[in-house]
């Protein structure tokens, strides 16, 4: 017995017996014992269907071969017997199973919970500050007001100390987003942290936050109080910077800086690993109002453009910010009140954070980092030209050149939808993706060579 195997053994018919009532029995033990009884017949119970005799059975229509029942080949007979232990071992499983369904379900459903329990244990997520599966607290500690409307909030993981390698990764990855939740309304909405300053714990997260009038989210964020639980998911990555990314061209309006500000940490603490490489950064930072950039030198190239204040760029304002635009004589009149000292270098104006963090950005790295504020409200904007300019008047030959060197340049585009729109055309949604879609506005029209270009 020992060394047969599992499945033969199980065919022992002193093993089956158990198993089956008479007709079954009749029909498997008999079949294997022709000589000493007939199959199929049982002293108490006429054959079932099932149970008949091999030799009553209609036999297979071999071909065109007339089938005899009398004369069966050897090898017939082995068949049917084989179908008919098979059959017979189904049943015998069924009513196994039927008798100890309870056991088994039992059994099962521990295994399940057991299983689910040590993945859960064991699950690098766990321990996670920050979840891309789900939302985990934080709590409100400070807010930092930028202007009217803009404030940094400053989050911190609860409990502290826990693993932040996810958050690390995003940071040398490049552009990435958490999901904020409104706890009341159970909606969520994407904001980007802004890098750490010297000193900041990794479990903290800066979020740069305008209030939409009327928005649910923002609004959520702008009035809470100290103590405050924030719930944030994430981290989601919005853009990889490339490895051997040589140039960026970064256009931001409004809260599009906070992506811009990721940028540069990316690229001046994760991307310079190759001794001759030193990526450069060119932010161009558009704002309605001067009381978000105070402090914030408005470049050469941007002021005293030619094309200002004609009604023309004003549109182009509305175009980015989605909302109309004072006409031309009604300027004067419908300026806020906080732009009347809105001079960048007025000294009563104190620096916003931002400006503050960029500028020292800019004396840390004088060779990589280049700003360029720009204020609707001033009447600089970021146009057609400016942007030629910047991309290289002899964009062409500039490009091959730079080709031929392998070089990897990259225009990033960030702010509200408008405003993404007008330089570069809208993003799709594709099967509930969001796709870039083609590249329209006014990089369609300038068509920069070599340059990817990549909308926020
Ligand atoms: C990847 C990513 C990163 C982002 N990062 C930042 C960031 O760092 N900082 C930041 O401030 N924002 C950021 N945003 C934008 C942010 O996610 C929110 O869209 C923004 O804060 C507004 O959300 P909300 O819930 O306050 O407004 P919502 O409630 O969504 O409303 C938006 C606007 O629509 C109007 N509105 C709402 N409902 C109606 C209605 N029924 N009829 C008419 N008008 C209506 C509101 O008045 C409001 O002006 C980011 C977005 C993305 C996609």
């Amino acid at each position: 017995m020992q060394s047969i195997s599992w499945r033969r053994r199980c065919l022992q018919p002193s093993y089956l017996k158990g198993f089956l009532n008479n007709s079954q029995r009749d029909v498997l033990l008999g079949s294997r014992n022709f000589a000493s009884r007939p199959p199929g017949f049982s002293a108490s119970k006429p054959p079932s269907a099932k149970a008949r005799p091999f030799k009553d059975r209609p036999a297979p229509v071999d071909g065109n071969k007339p089938s005899s029942g009398r004369h069966k080949s050897a090898n017939e007979s082995n068949t049917r017997e084989t179908i008919y232990i098979e059959e017979t071992l189904f049943t015998v499983a069924r009513r196994w199973f039927r008798r100890r369904s309870v056991k088994v379900l039992v059994f099962s459903l521990s295994a399940y919970l057991g299983y689910t329990l040590y993945n859960w244990q064991t699950d690098p997520h766990r321990s996670l500050i920050l979840n891309p599966r789900f939302f985990t607290p934080f709590i409100f500690e400070k807010r930092d007001k930028v202007s009217s409307s803009s404030c940094i909030l400053n989050l911190k993981s609860v409990p502290a100390g826990q693993n932040a390698d996810n958050i690390n990764e995003a940071w040398e990855t490049g552009v990435w987003s958490v999901l904020v939740m409104q706890p009341e309304l159970q909606i969520a909405r994407a904001y980007t942290p802004l890098p750490p300053r010297d000193g900041d714990e990794p479990e903290q997260l800066r979020l740069f936050v305008r209030q939409e009038p009327n928005g649910e989210v923002s609004t959520f964020l702008s009035t809470i109080y100290r103590g405050t639980l924030v719930h944030c998911r994430g981290p989601h990555i919005e853009y990889e910077i490339p490895a051997d990314v040589d140039e960026i061209l970064f256009i931001a309006g409004g809260t599009g800086i906070a992506p811009a500000l990721q940028v540069a940490h990316t690229l001046f603490n994760y991307r310079t690993a190759l001794p001759d490489q030193s990526p450069k950064l060119r932010i161009l930072w558009a704002n309605r109002r001067r009381e978000d950039s105070y402090q914030g030198p408005v470049s050469n190239s941007s002021q005293h453009f030619p094309e200002t204040g004609n009604s023309k760029f004003q549109s182009i304002s509305a175009a980015w910010f989605g909302k109309p635009a004072p006409k031309p004589e009604e300027t004067p009149a419908t300026k806020p009140e906080s732009t009347s000292n809105n001079d960048a270098t007025n000294p009563l104006q104190p620096q916003t954070i931002l400006v503050e963090e960029l500028e020292a950005l800019k004396s840390h790295h004088p060779d990589q980092l280049e700003i360029d504020y720009f204020v609707d409200e001033e009447d600089s904007y970021v146009t057609e030209n400016i942007l030629r300019r910047y991309l290289g008047s002899n964009n062409e030959e500039q490009s091959d050149h730079d080709l031929a060197a392998r070089k990897k340049k990259v225009i990033l585009i960030s702010g509200p939808d408008g405003f993404v729109n007008y330089y570069a055309g809208p993003k799709y949604w594709r099967n509930g993706v969001e796709v870039q879609g083609p590249v329209e506005g006014v990089l369609r029209k300038i068509d920069p060579k070599g340059w990817e270009i990549w909308k926020l």
